[in-house]
């Protein structure tokens, strides 16, 4: 491997190069594997004509590998479309460079300037679009992407130029209006002023949107195979299914600006996309999430690993059957046919997804793609779920922290340690965190017992004997 060269223009025959159109908050995996491949589908067929800058959302250094590799990465698409096995490997070339407004504000604030970026596209996880107070940025780059996203509509409107058509790709309910939500609220706290705001929010087009494209990320341990069969190593290289769905909730015109349907891509703009949401948030996510403490504590490894195994393959299954299905307010011939397809999704032997990596800020996950389900099923048939409550006390118990090390906001785990440091007042004290779950969980009748009484099971006997009474 160390004779290949690493992946840049160099190598390459003649990559077309188009202008900025796009600005894209976030370059990780499922971005480059969707929101950019994407956008080089378009490109390959002409219709688009637009590059994206990428702009690191939360961290003061930008993966060096984008420079190093001229902002080029491939996208491997391994499983089963159209009844085929796939196993493709595509070049993305749609990244044109990156900004980091840590490093440097100015030319951050400079991409106002520009009037051919017209699209605003983000992938900063649910923790991204949340609301933090802060001050009015002078010289250096607000903390929060909603607030360098403000700092850089502010400088917009200040230049008198159009605003922006803004479509997050975060797994949030409603992520477009949450997002503008919370640049109102940081242009009140700046006093950016009524003109401002009113721009803000006329002349500029938040769309929600809803993604769904299972992308596990870096193909390790396959570095030297791919590294022969492509002629060159690709440190950005991303795994993902060939299976995506794009619901985006905009007006009509956008179909002609964005021309992905008519590329041939899995896209929808319509009126009103909660039905799909709901559909995939919580029969996909849903089911992710709660597999993924329960199969850490057992030592499971990966989607395909809980898959295979009896006894959560059987947990999965009637979680998705006796506790998803009946919550979700569409018909069942729209709701049975996805979990189906949910399940050999899941079951795609091709790609390694990582419960570790699907685990990242489990809290919010947990709170959007579960908890939903468990309040209405509490509230419509007066009993607790059994198997999205067991998920949910393994969910709290691996953030104690000794087992398996949480990936989560500062914020969060700190929340944590605190109640955890008193056991016998863990359970009460965390579903009082009104931040973690929007509300007193206390008031959920018998929650607060049945997770104690899961937690000491977890303690004493471990999962599978918690899974064996569910199954
Ligand atoms: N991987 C998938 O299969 C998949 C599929 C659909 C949707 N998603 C979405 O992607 C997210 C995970 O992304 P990934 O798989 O690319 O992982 P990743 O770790 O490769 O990328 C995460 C990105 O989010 C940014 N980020 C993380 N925390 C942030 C914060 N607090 N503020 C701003 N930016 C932040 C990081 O800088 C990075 O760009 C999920 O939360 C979900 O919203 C992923
Ligand atoms: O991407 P995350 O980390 O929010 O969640 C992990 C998975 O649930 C998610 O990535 C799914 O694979 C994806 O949403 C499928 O479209």
């Amino acid at each position: 491997m160390e004779t290949l060269p690493g992946l840049s223009r160099g190598i390459l025959p003649e990559i077309a190069e188009h202008p900025e159109k796009v600005i894209q908050f976030g370059g990780g995996n499922f971005m480059r594997a969707f929101v950019d491949w994407q956008l080089q589908k378009m490109n390959d067929q002409g219709l688009f004509g637009g590059s994206a800058v990428l702009v690191q959302a939360n961290s003061p250094r930008t993966d060096p590998n984008f420079a190093k590799q001229d902002h080029l990465f491939t996208v491997l698409l391994s499983g089963i479309e159209n009844g085929e096995v796939v196993d493709r490997a595509e070049i993305v070339s749609s990244i044109r460079r990156s900004v980091n407004p840590y490093q440097d504000y100015a030319e951050y604030l400079a991409l106002a300037d520009n009037d051919r970026l017209s699209f605003i596209v983000s992938n900063t996880t649910e923790a991204g679009i949340v609301y933090r107070s802060e001050e009015r940025p002078e010289e250096r780059a607000p903390s929060g992407f909603p607030a360098k996203l403000t700092a850089l509509l502010h400088r917009r409107y200040m230049l008198g130029k159009p605003g922006f058509t803004v479509i997050p790709c975060e797994l949030i309910d409603r992520n477009g209006e949450r997002l503008l939500e919370i640049v109102n609220k940081h242009a009140d706290d700046w006093n950016l002023g009524k003109a401002f705001t009113s721009w803000l929010n006329t002349q500029n087009t938040f769309c929600c949107s809803m993604v769904d494209r299972i992308v596990p990320g870096f193909p390790h341990g396959r570095e030297q195979e791919l590294a022969a069969r492509f002629g060159y190593a690709d440190k950005l290289a991303v795994t993902a299914e060939p299976y995506m769905l794009w619901v985006i909730e905009g007006p009509e015109s956008l179909q002609d600006q964005l021309p992905l349907a008519r590329a041939g891509l899995n896209v929808i703009f319509t009126p009103d996309m909660t039905p799909y949401r709901e559909r995939k948030v919580h029969l996909l996510n849903g089911p992710h999430t709660a597999m993924v403490p329960l199969g850490l504590l057992a030592g499971l490894e990966t989607v395909e690993d809980v898959m295979k195994d009896e006894d959560f393959y059987a947990f999965i299954r009637l979680l998705i059957e006796q506790e998803l299905i009946p919550m979700l307010p569409l018909p069942l011939d729209e709701l049975e046919p996805y979990a189906q397809s949910v399940l050999e999704r899941f079951r795609n032997p091709s790609i390694r997804h990582e419960l570790r990596s699907i685990s990242l800020n489990s809290i919010s996950k947990f709170k959007a793609r579960l908890l939903p389900i468990l309040l209405r099923f509490a509230r419509e048939r007066g009993e607790l779920p059994p198997r999205i409550t067991s998920a949910f006390a393994a969910l709290l118990y691996s953030y104690r922290g000794d087992k398996i090390p949480p990936q989560d906001e500062a914020s969060v785990t700190a929340i944590f340690d605190r109640a955890w440091s008193d056991p016998n007042r863990f359970v009460t004290d965390i579903l009082s965190e009104t931040s973690l779950w929007g509300v007193d969980l206390n008031k959920v009748p018998e929650l607060a017992t049945r997770l104690e009484s899961h937690i000491r099971e977890l303690e004493s006997s471990g999962p599978r004997t918690l899974l064996h009474q569910l199954v």
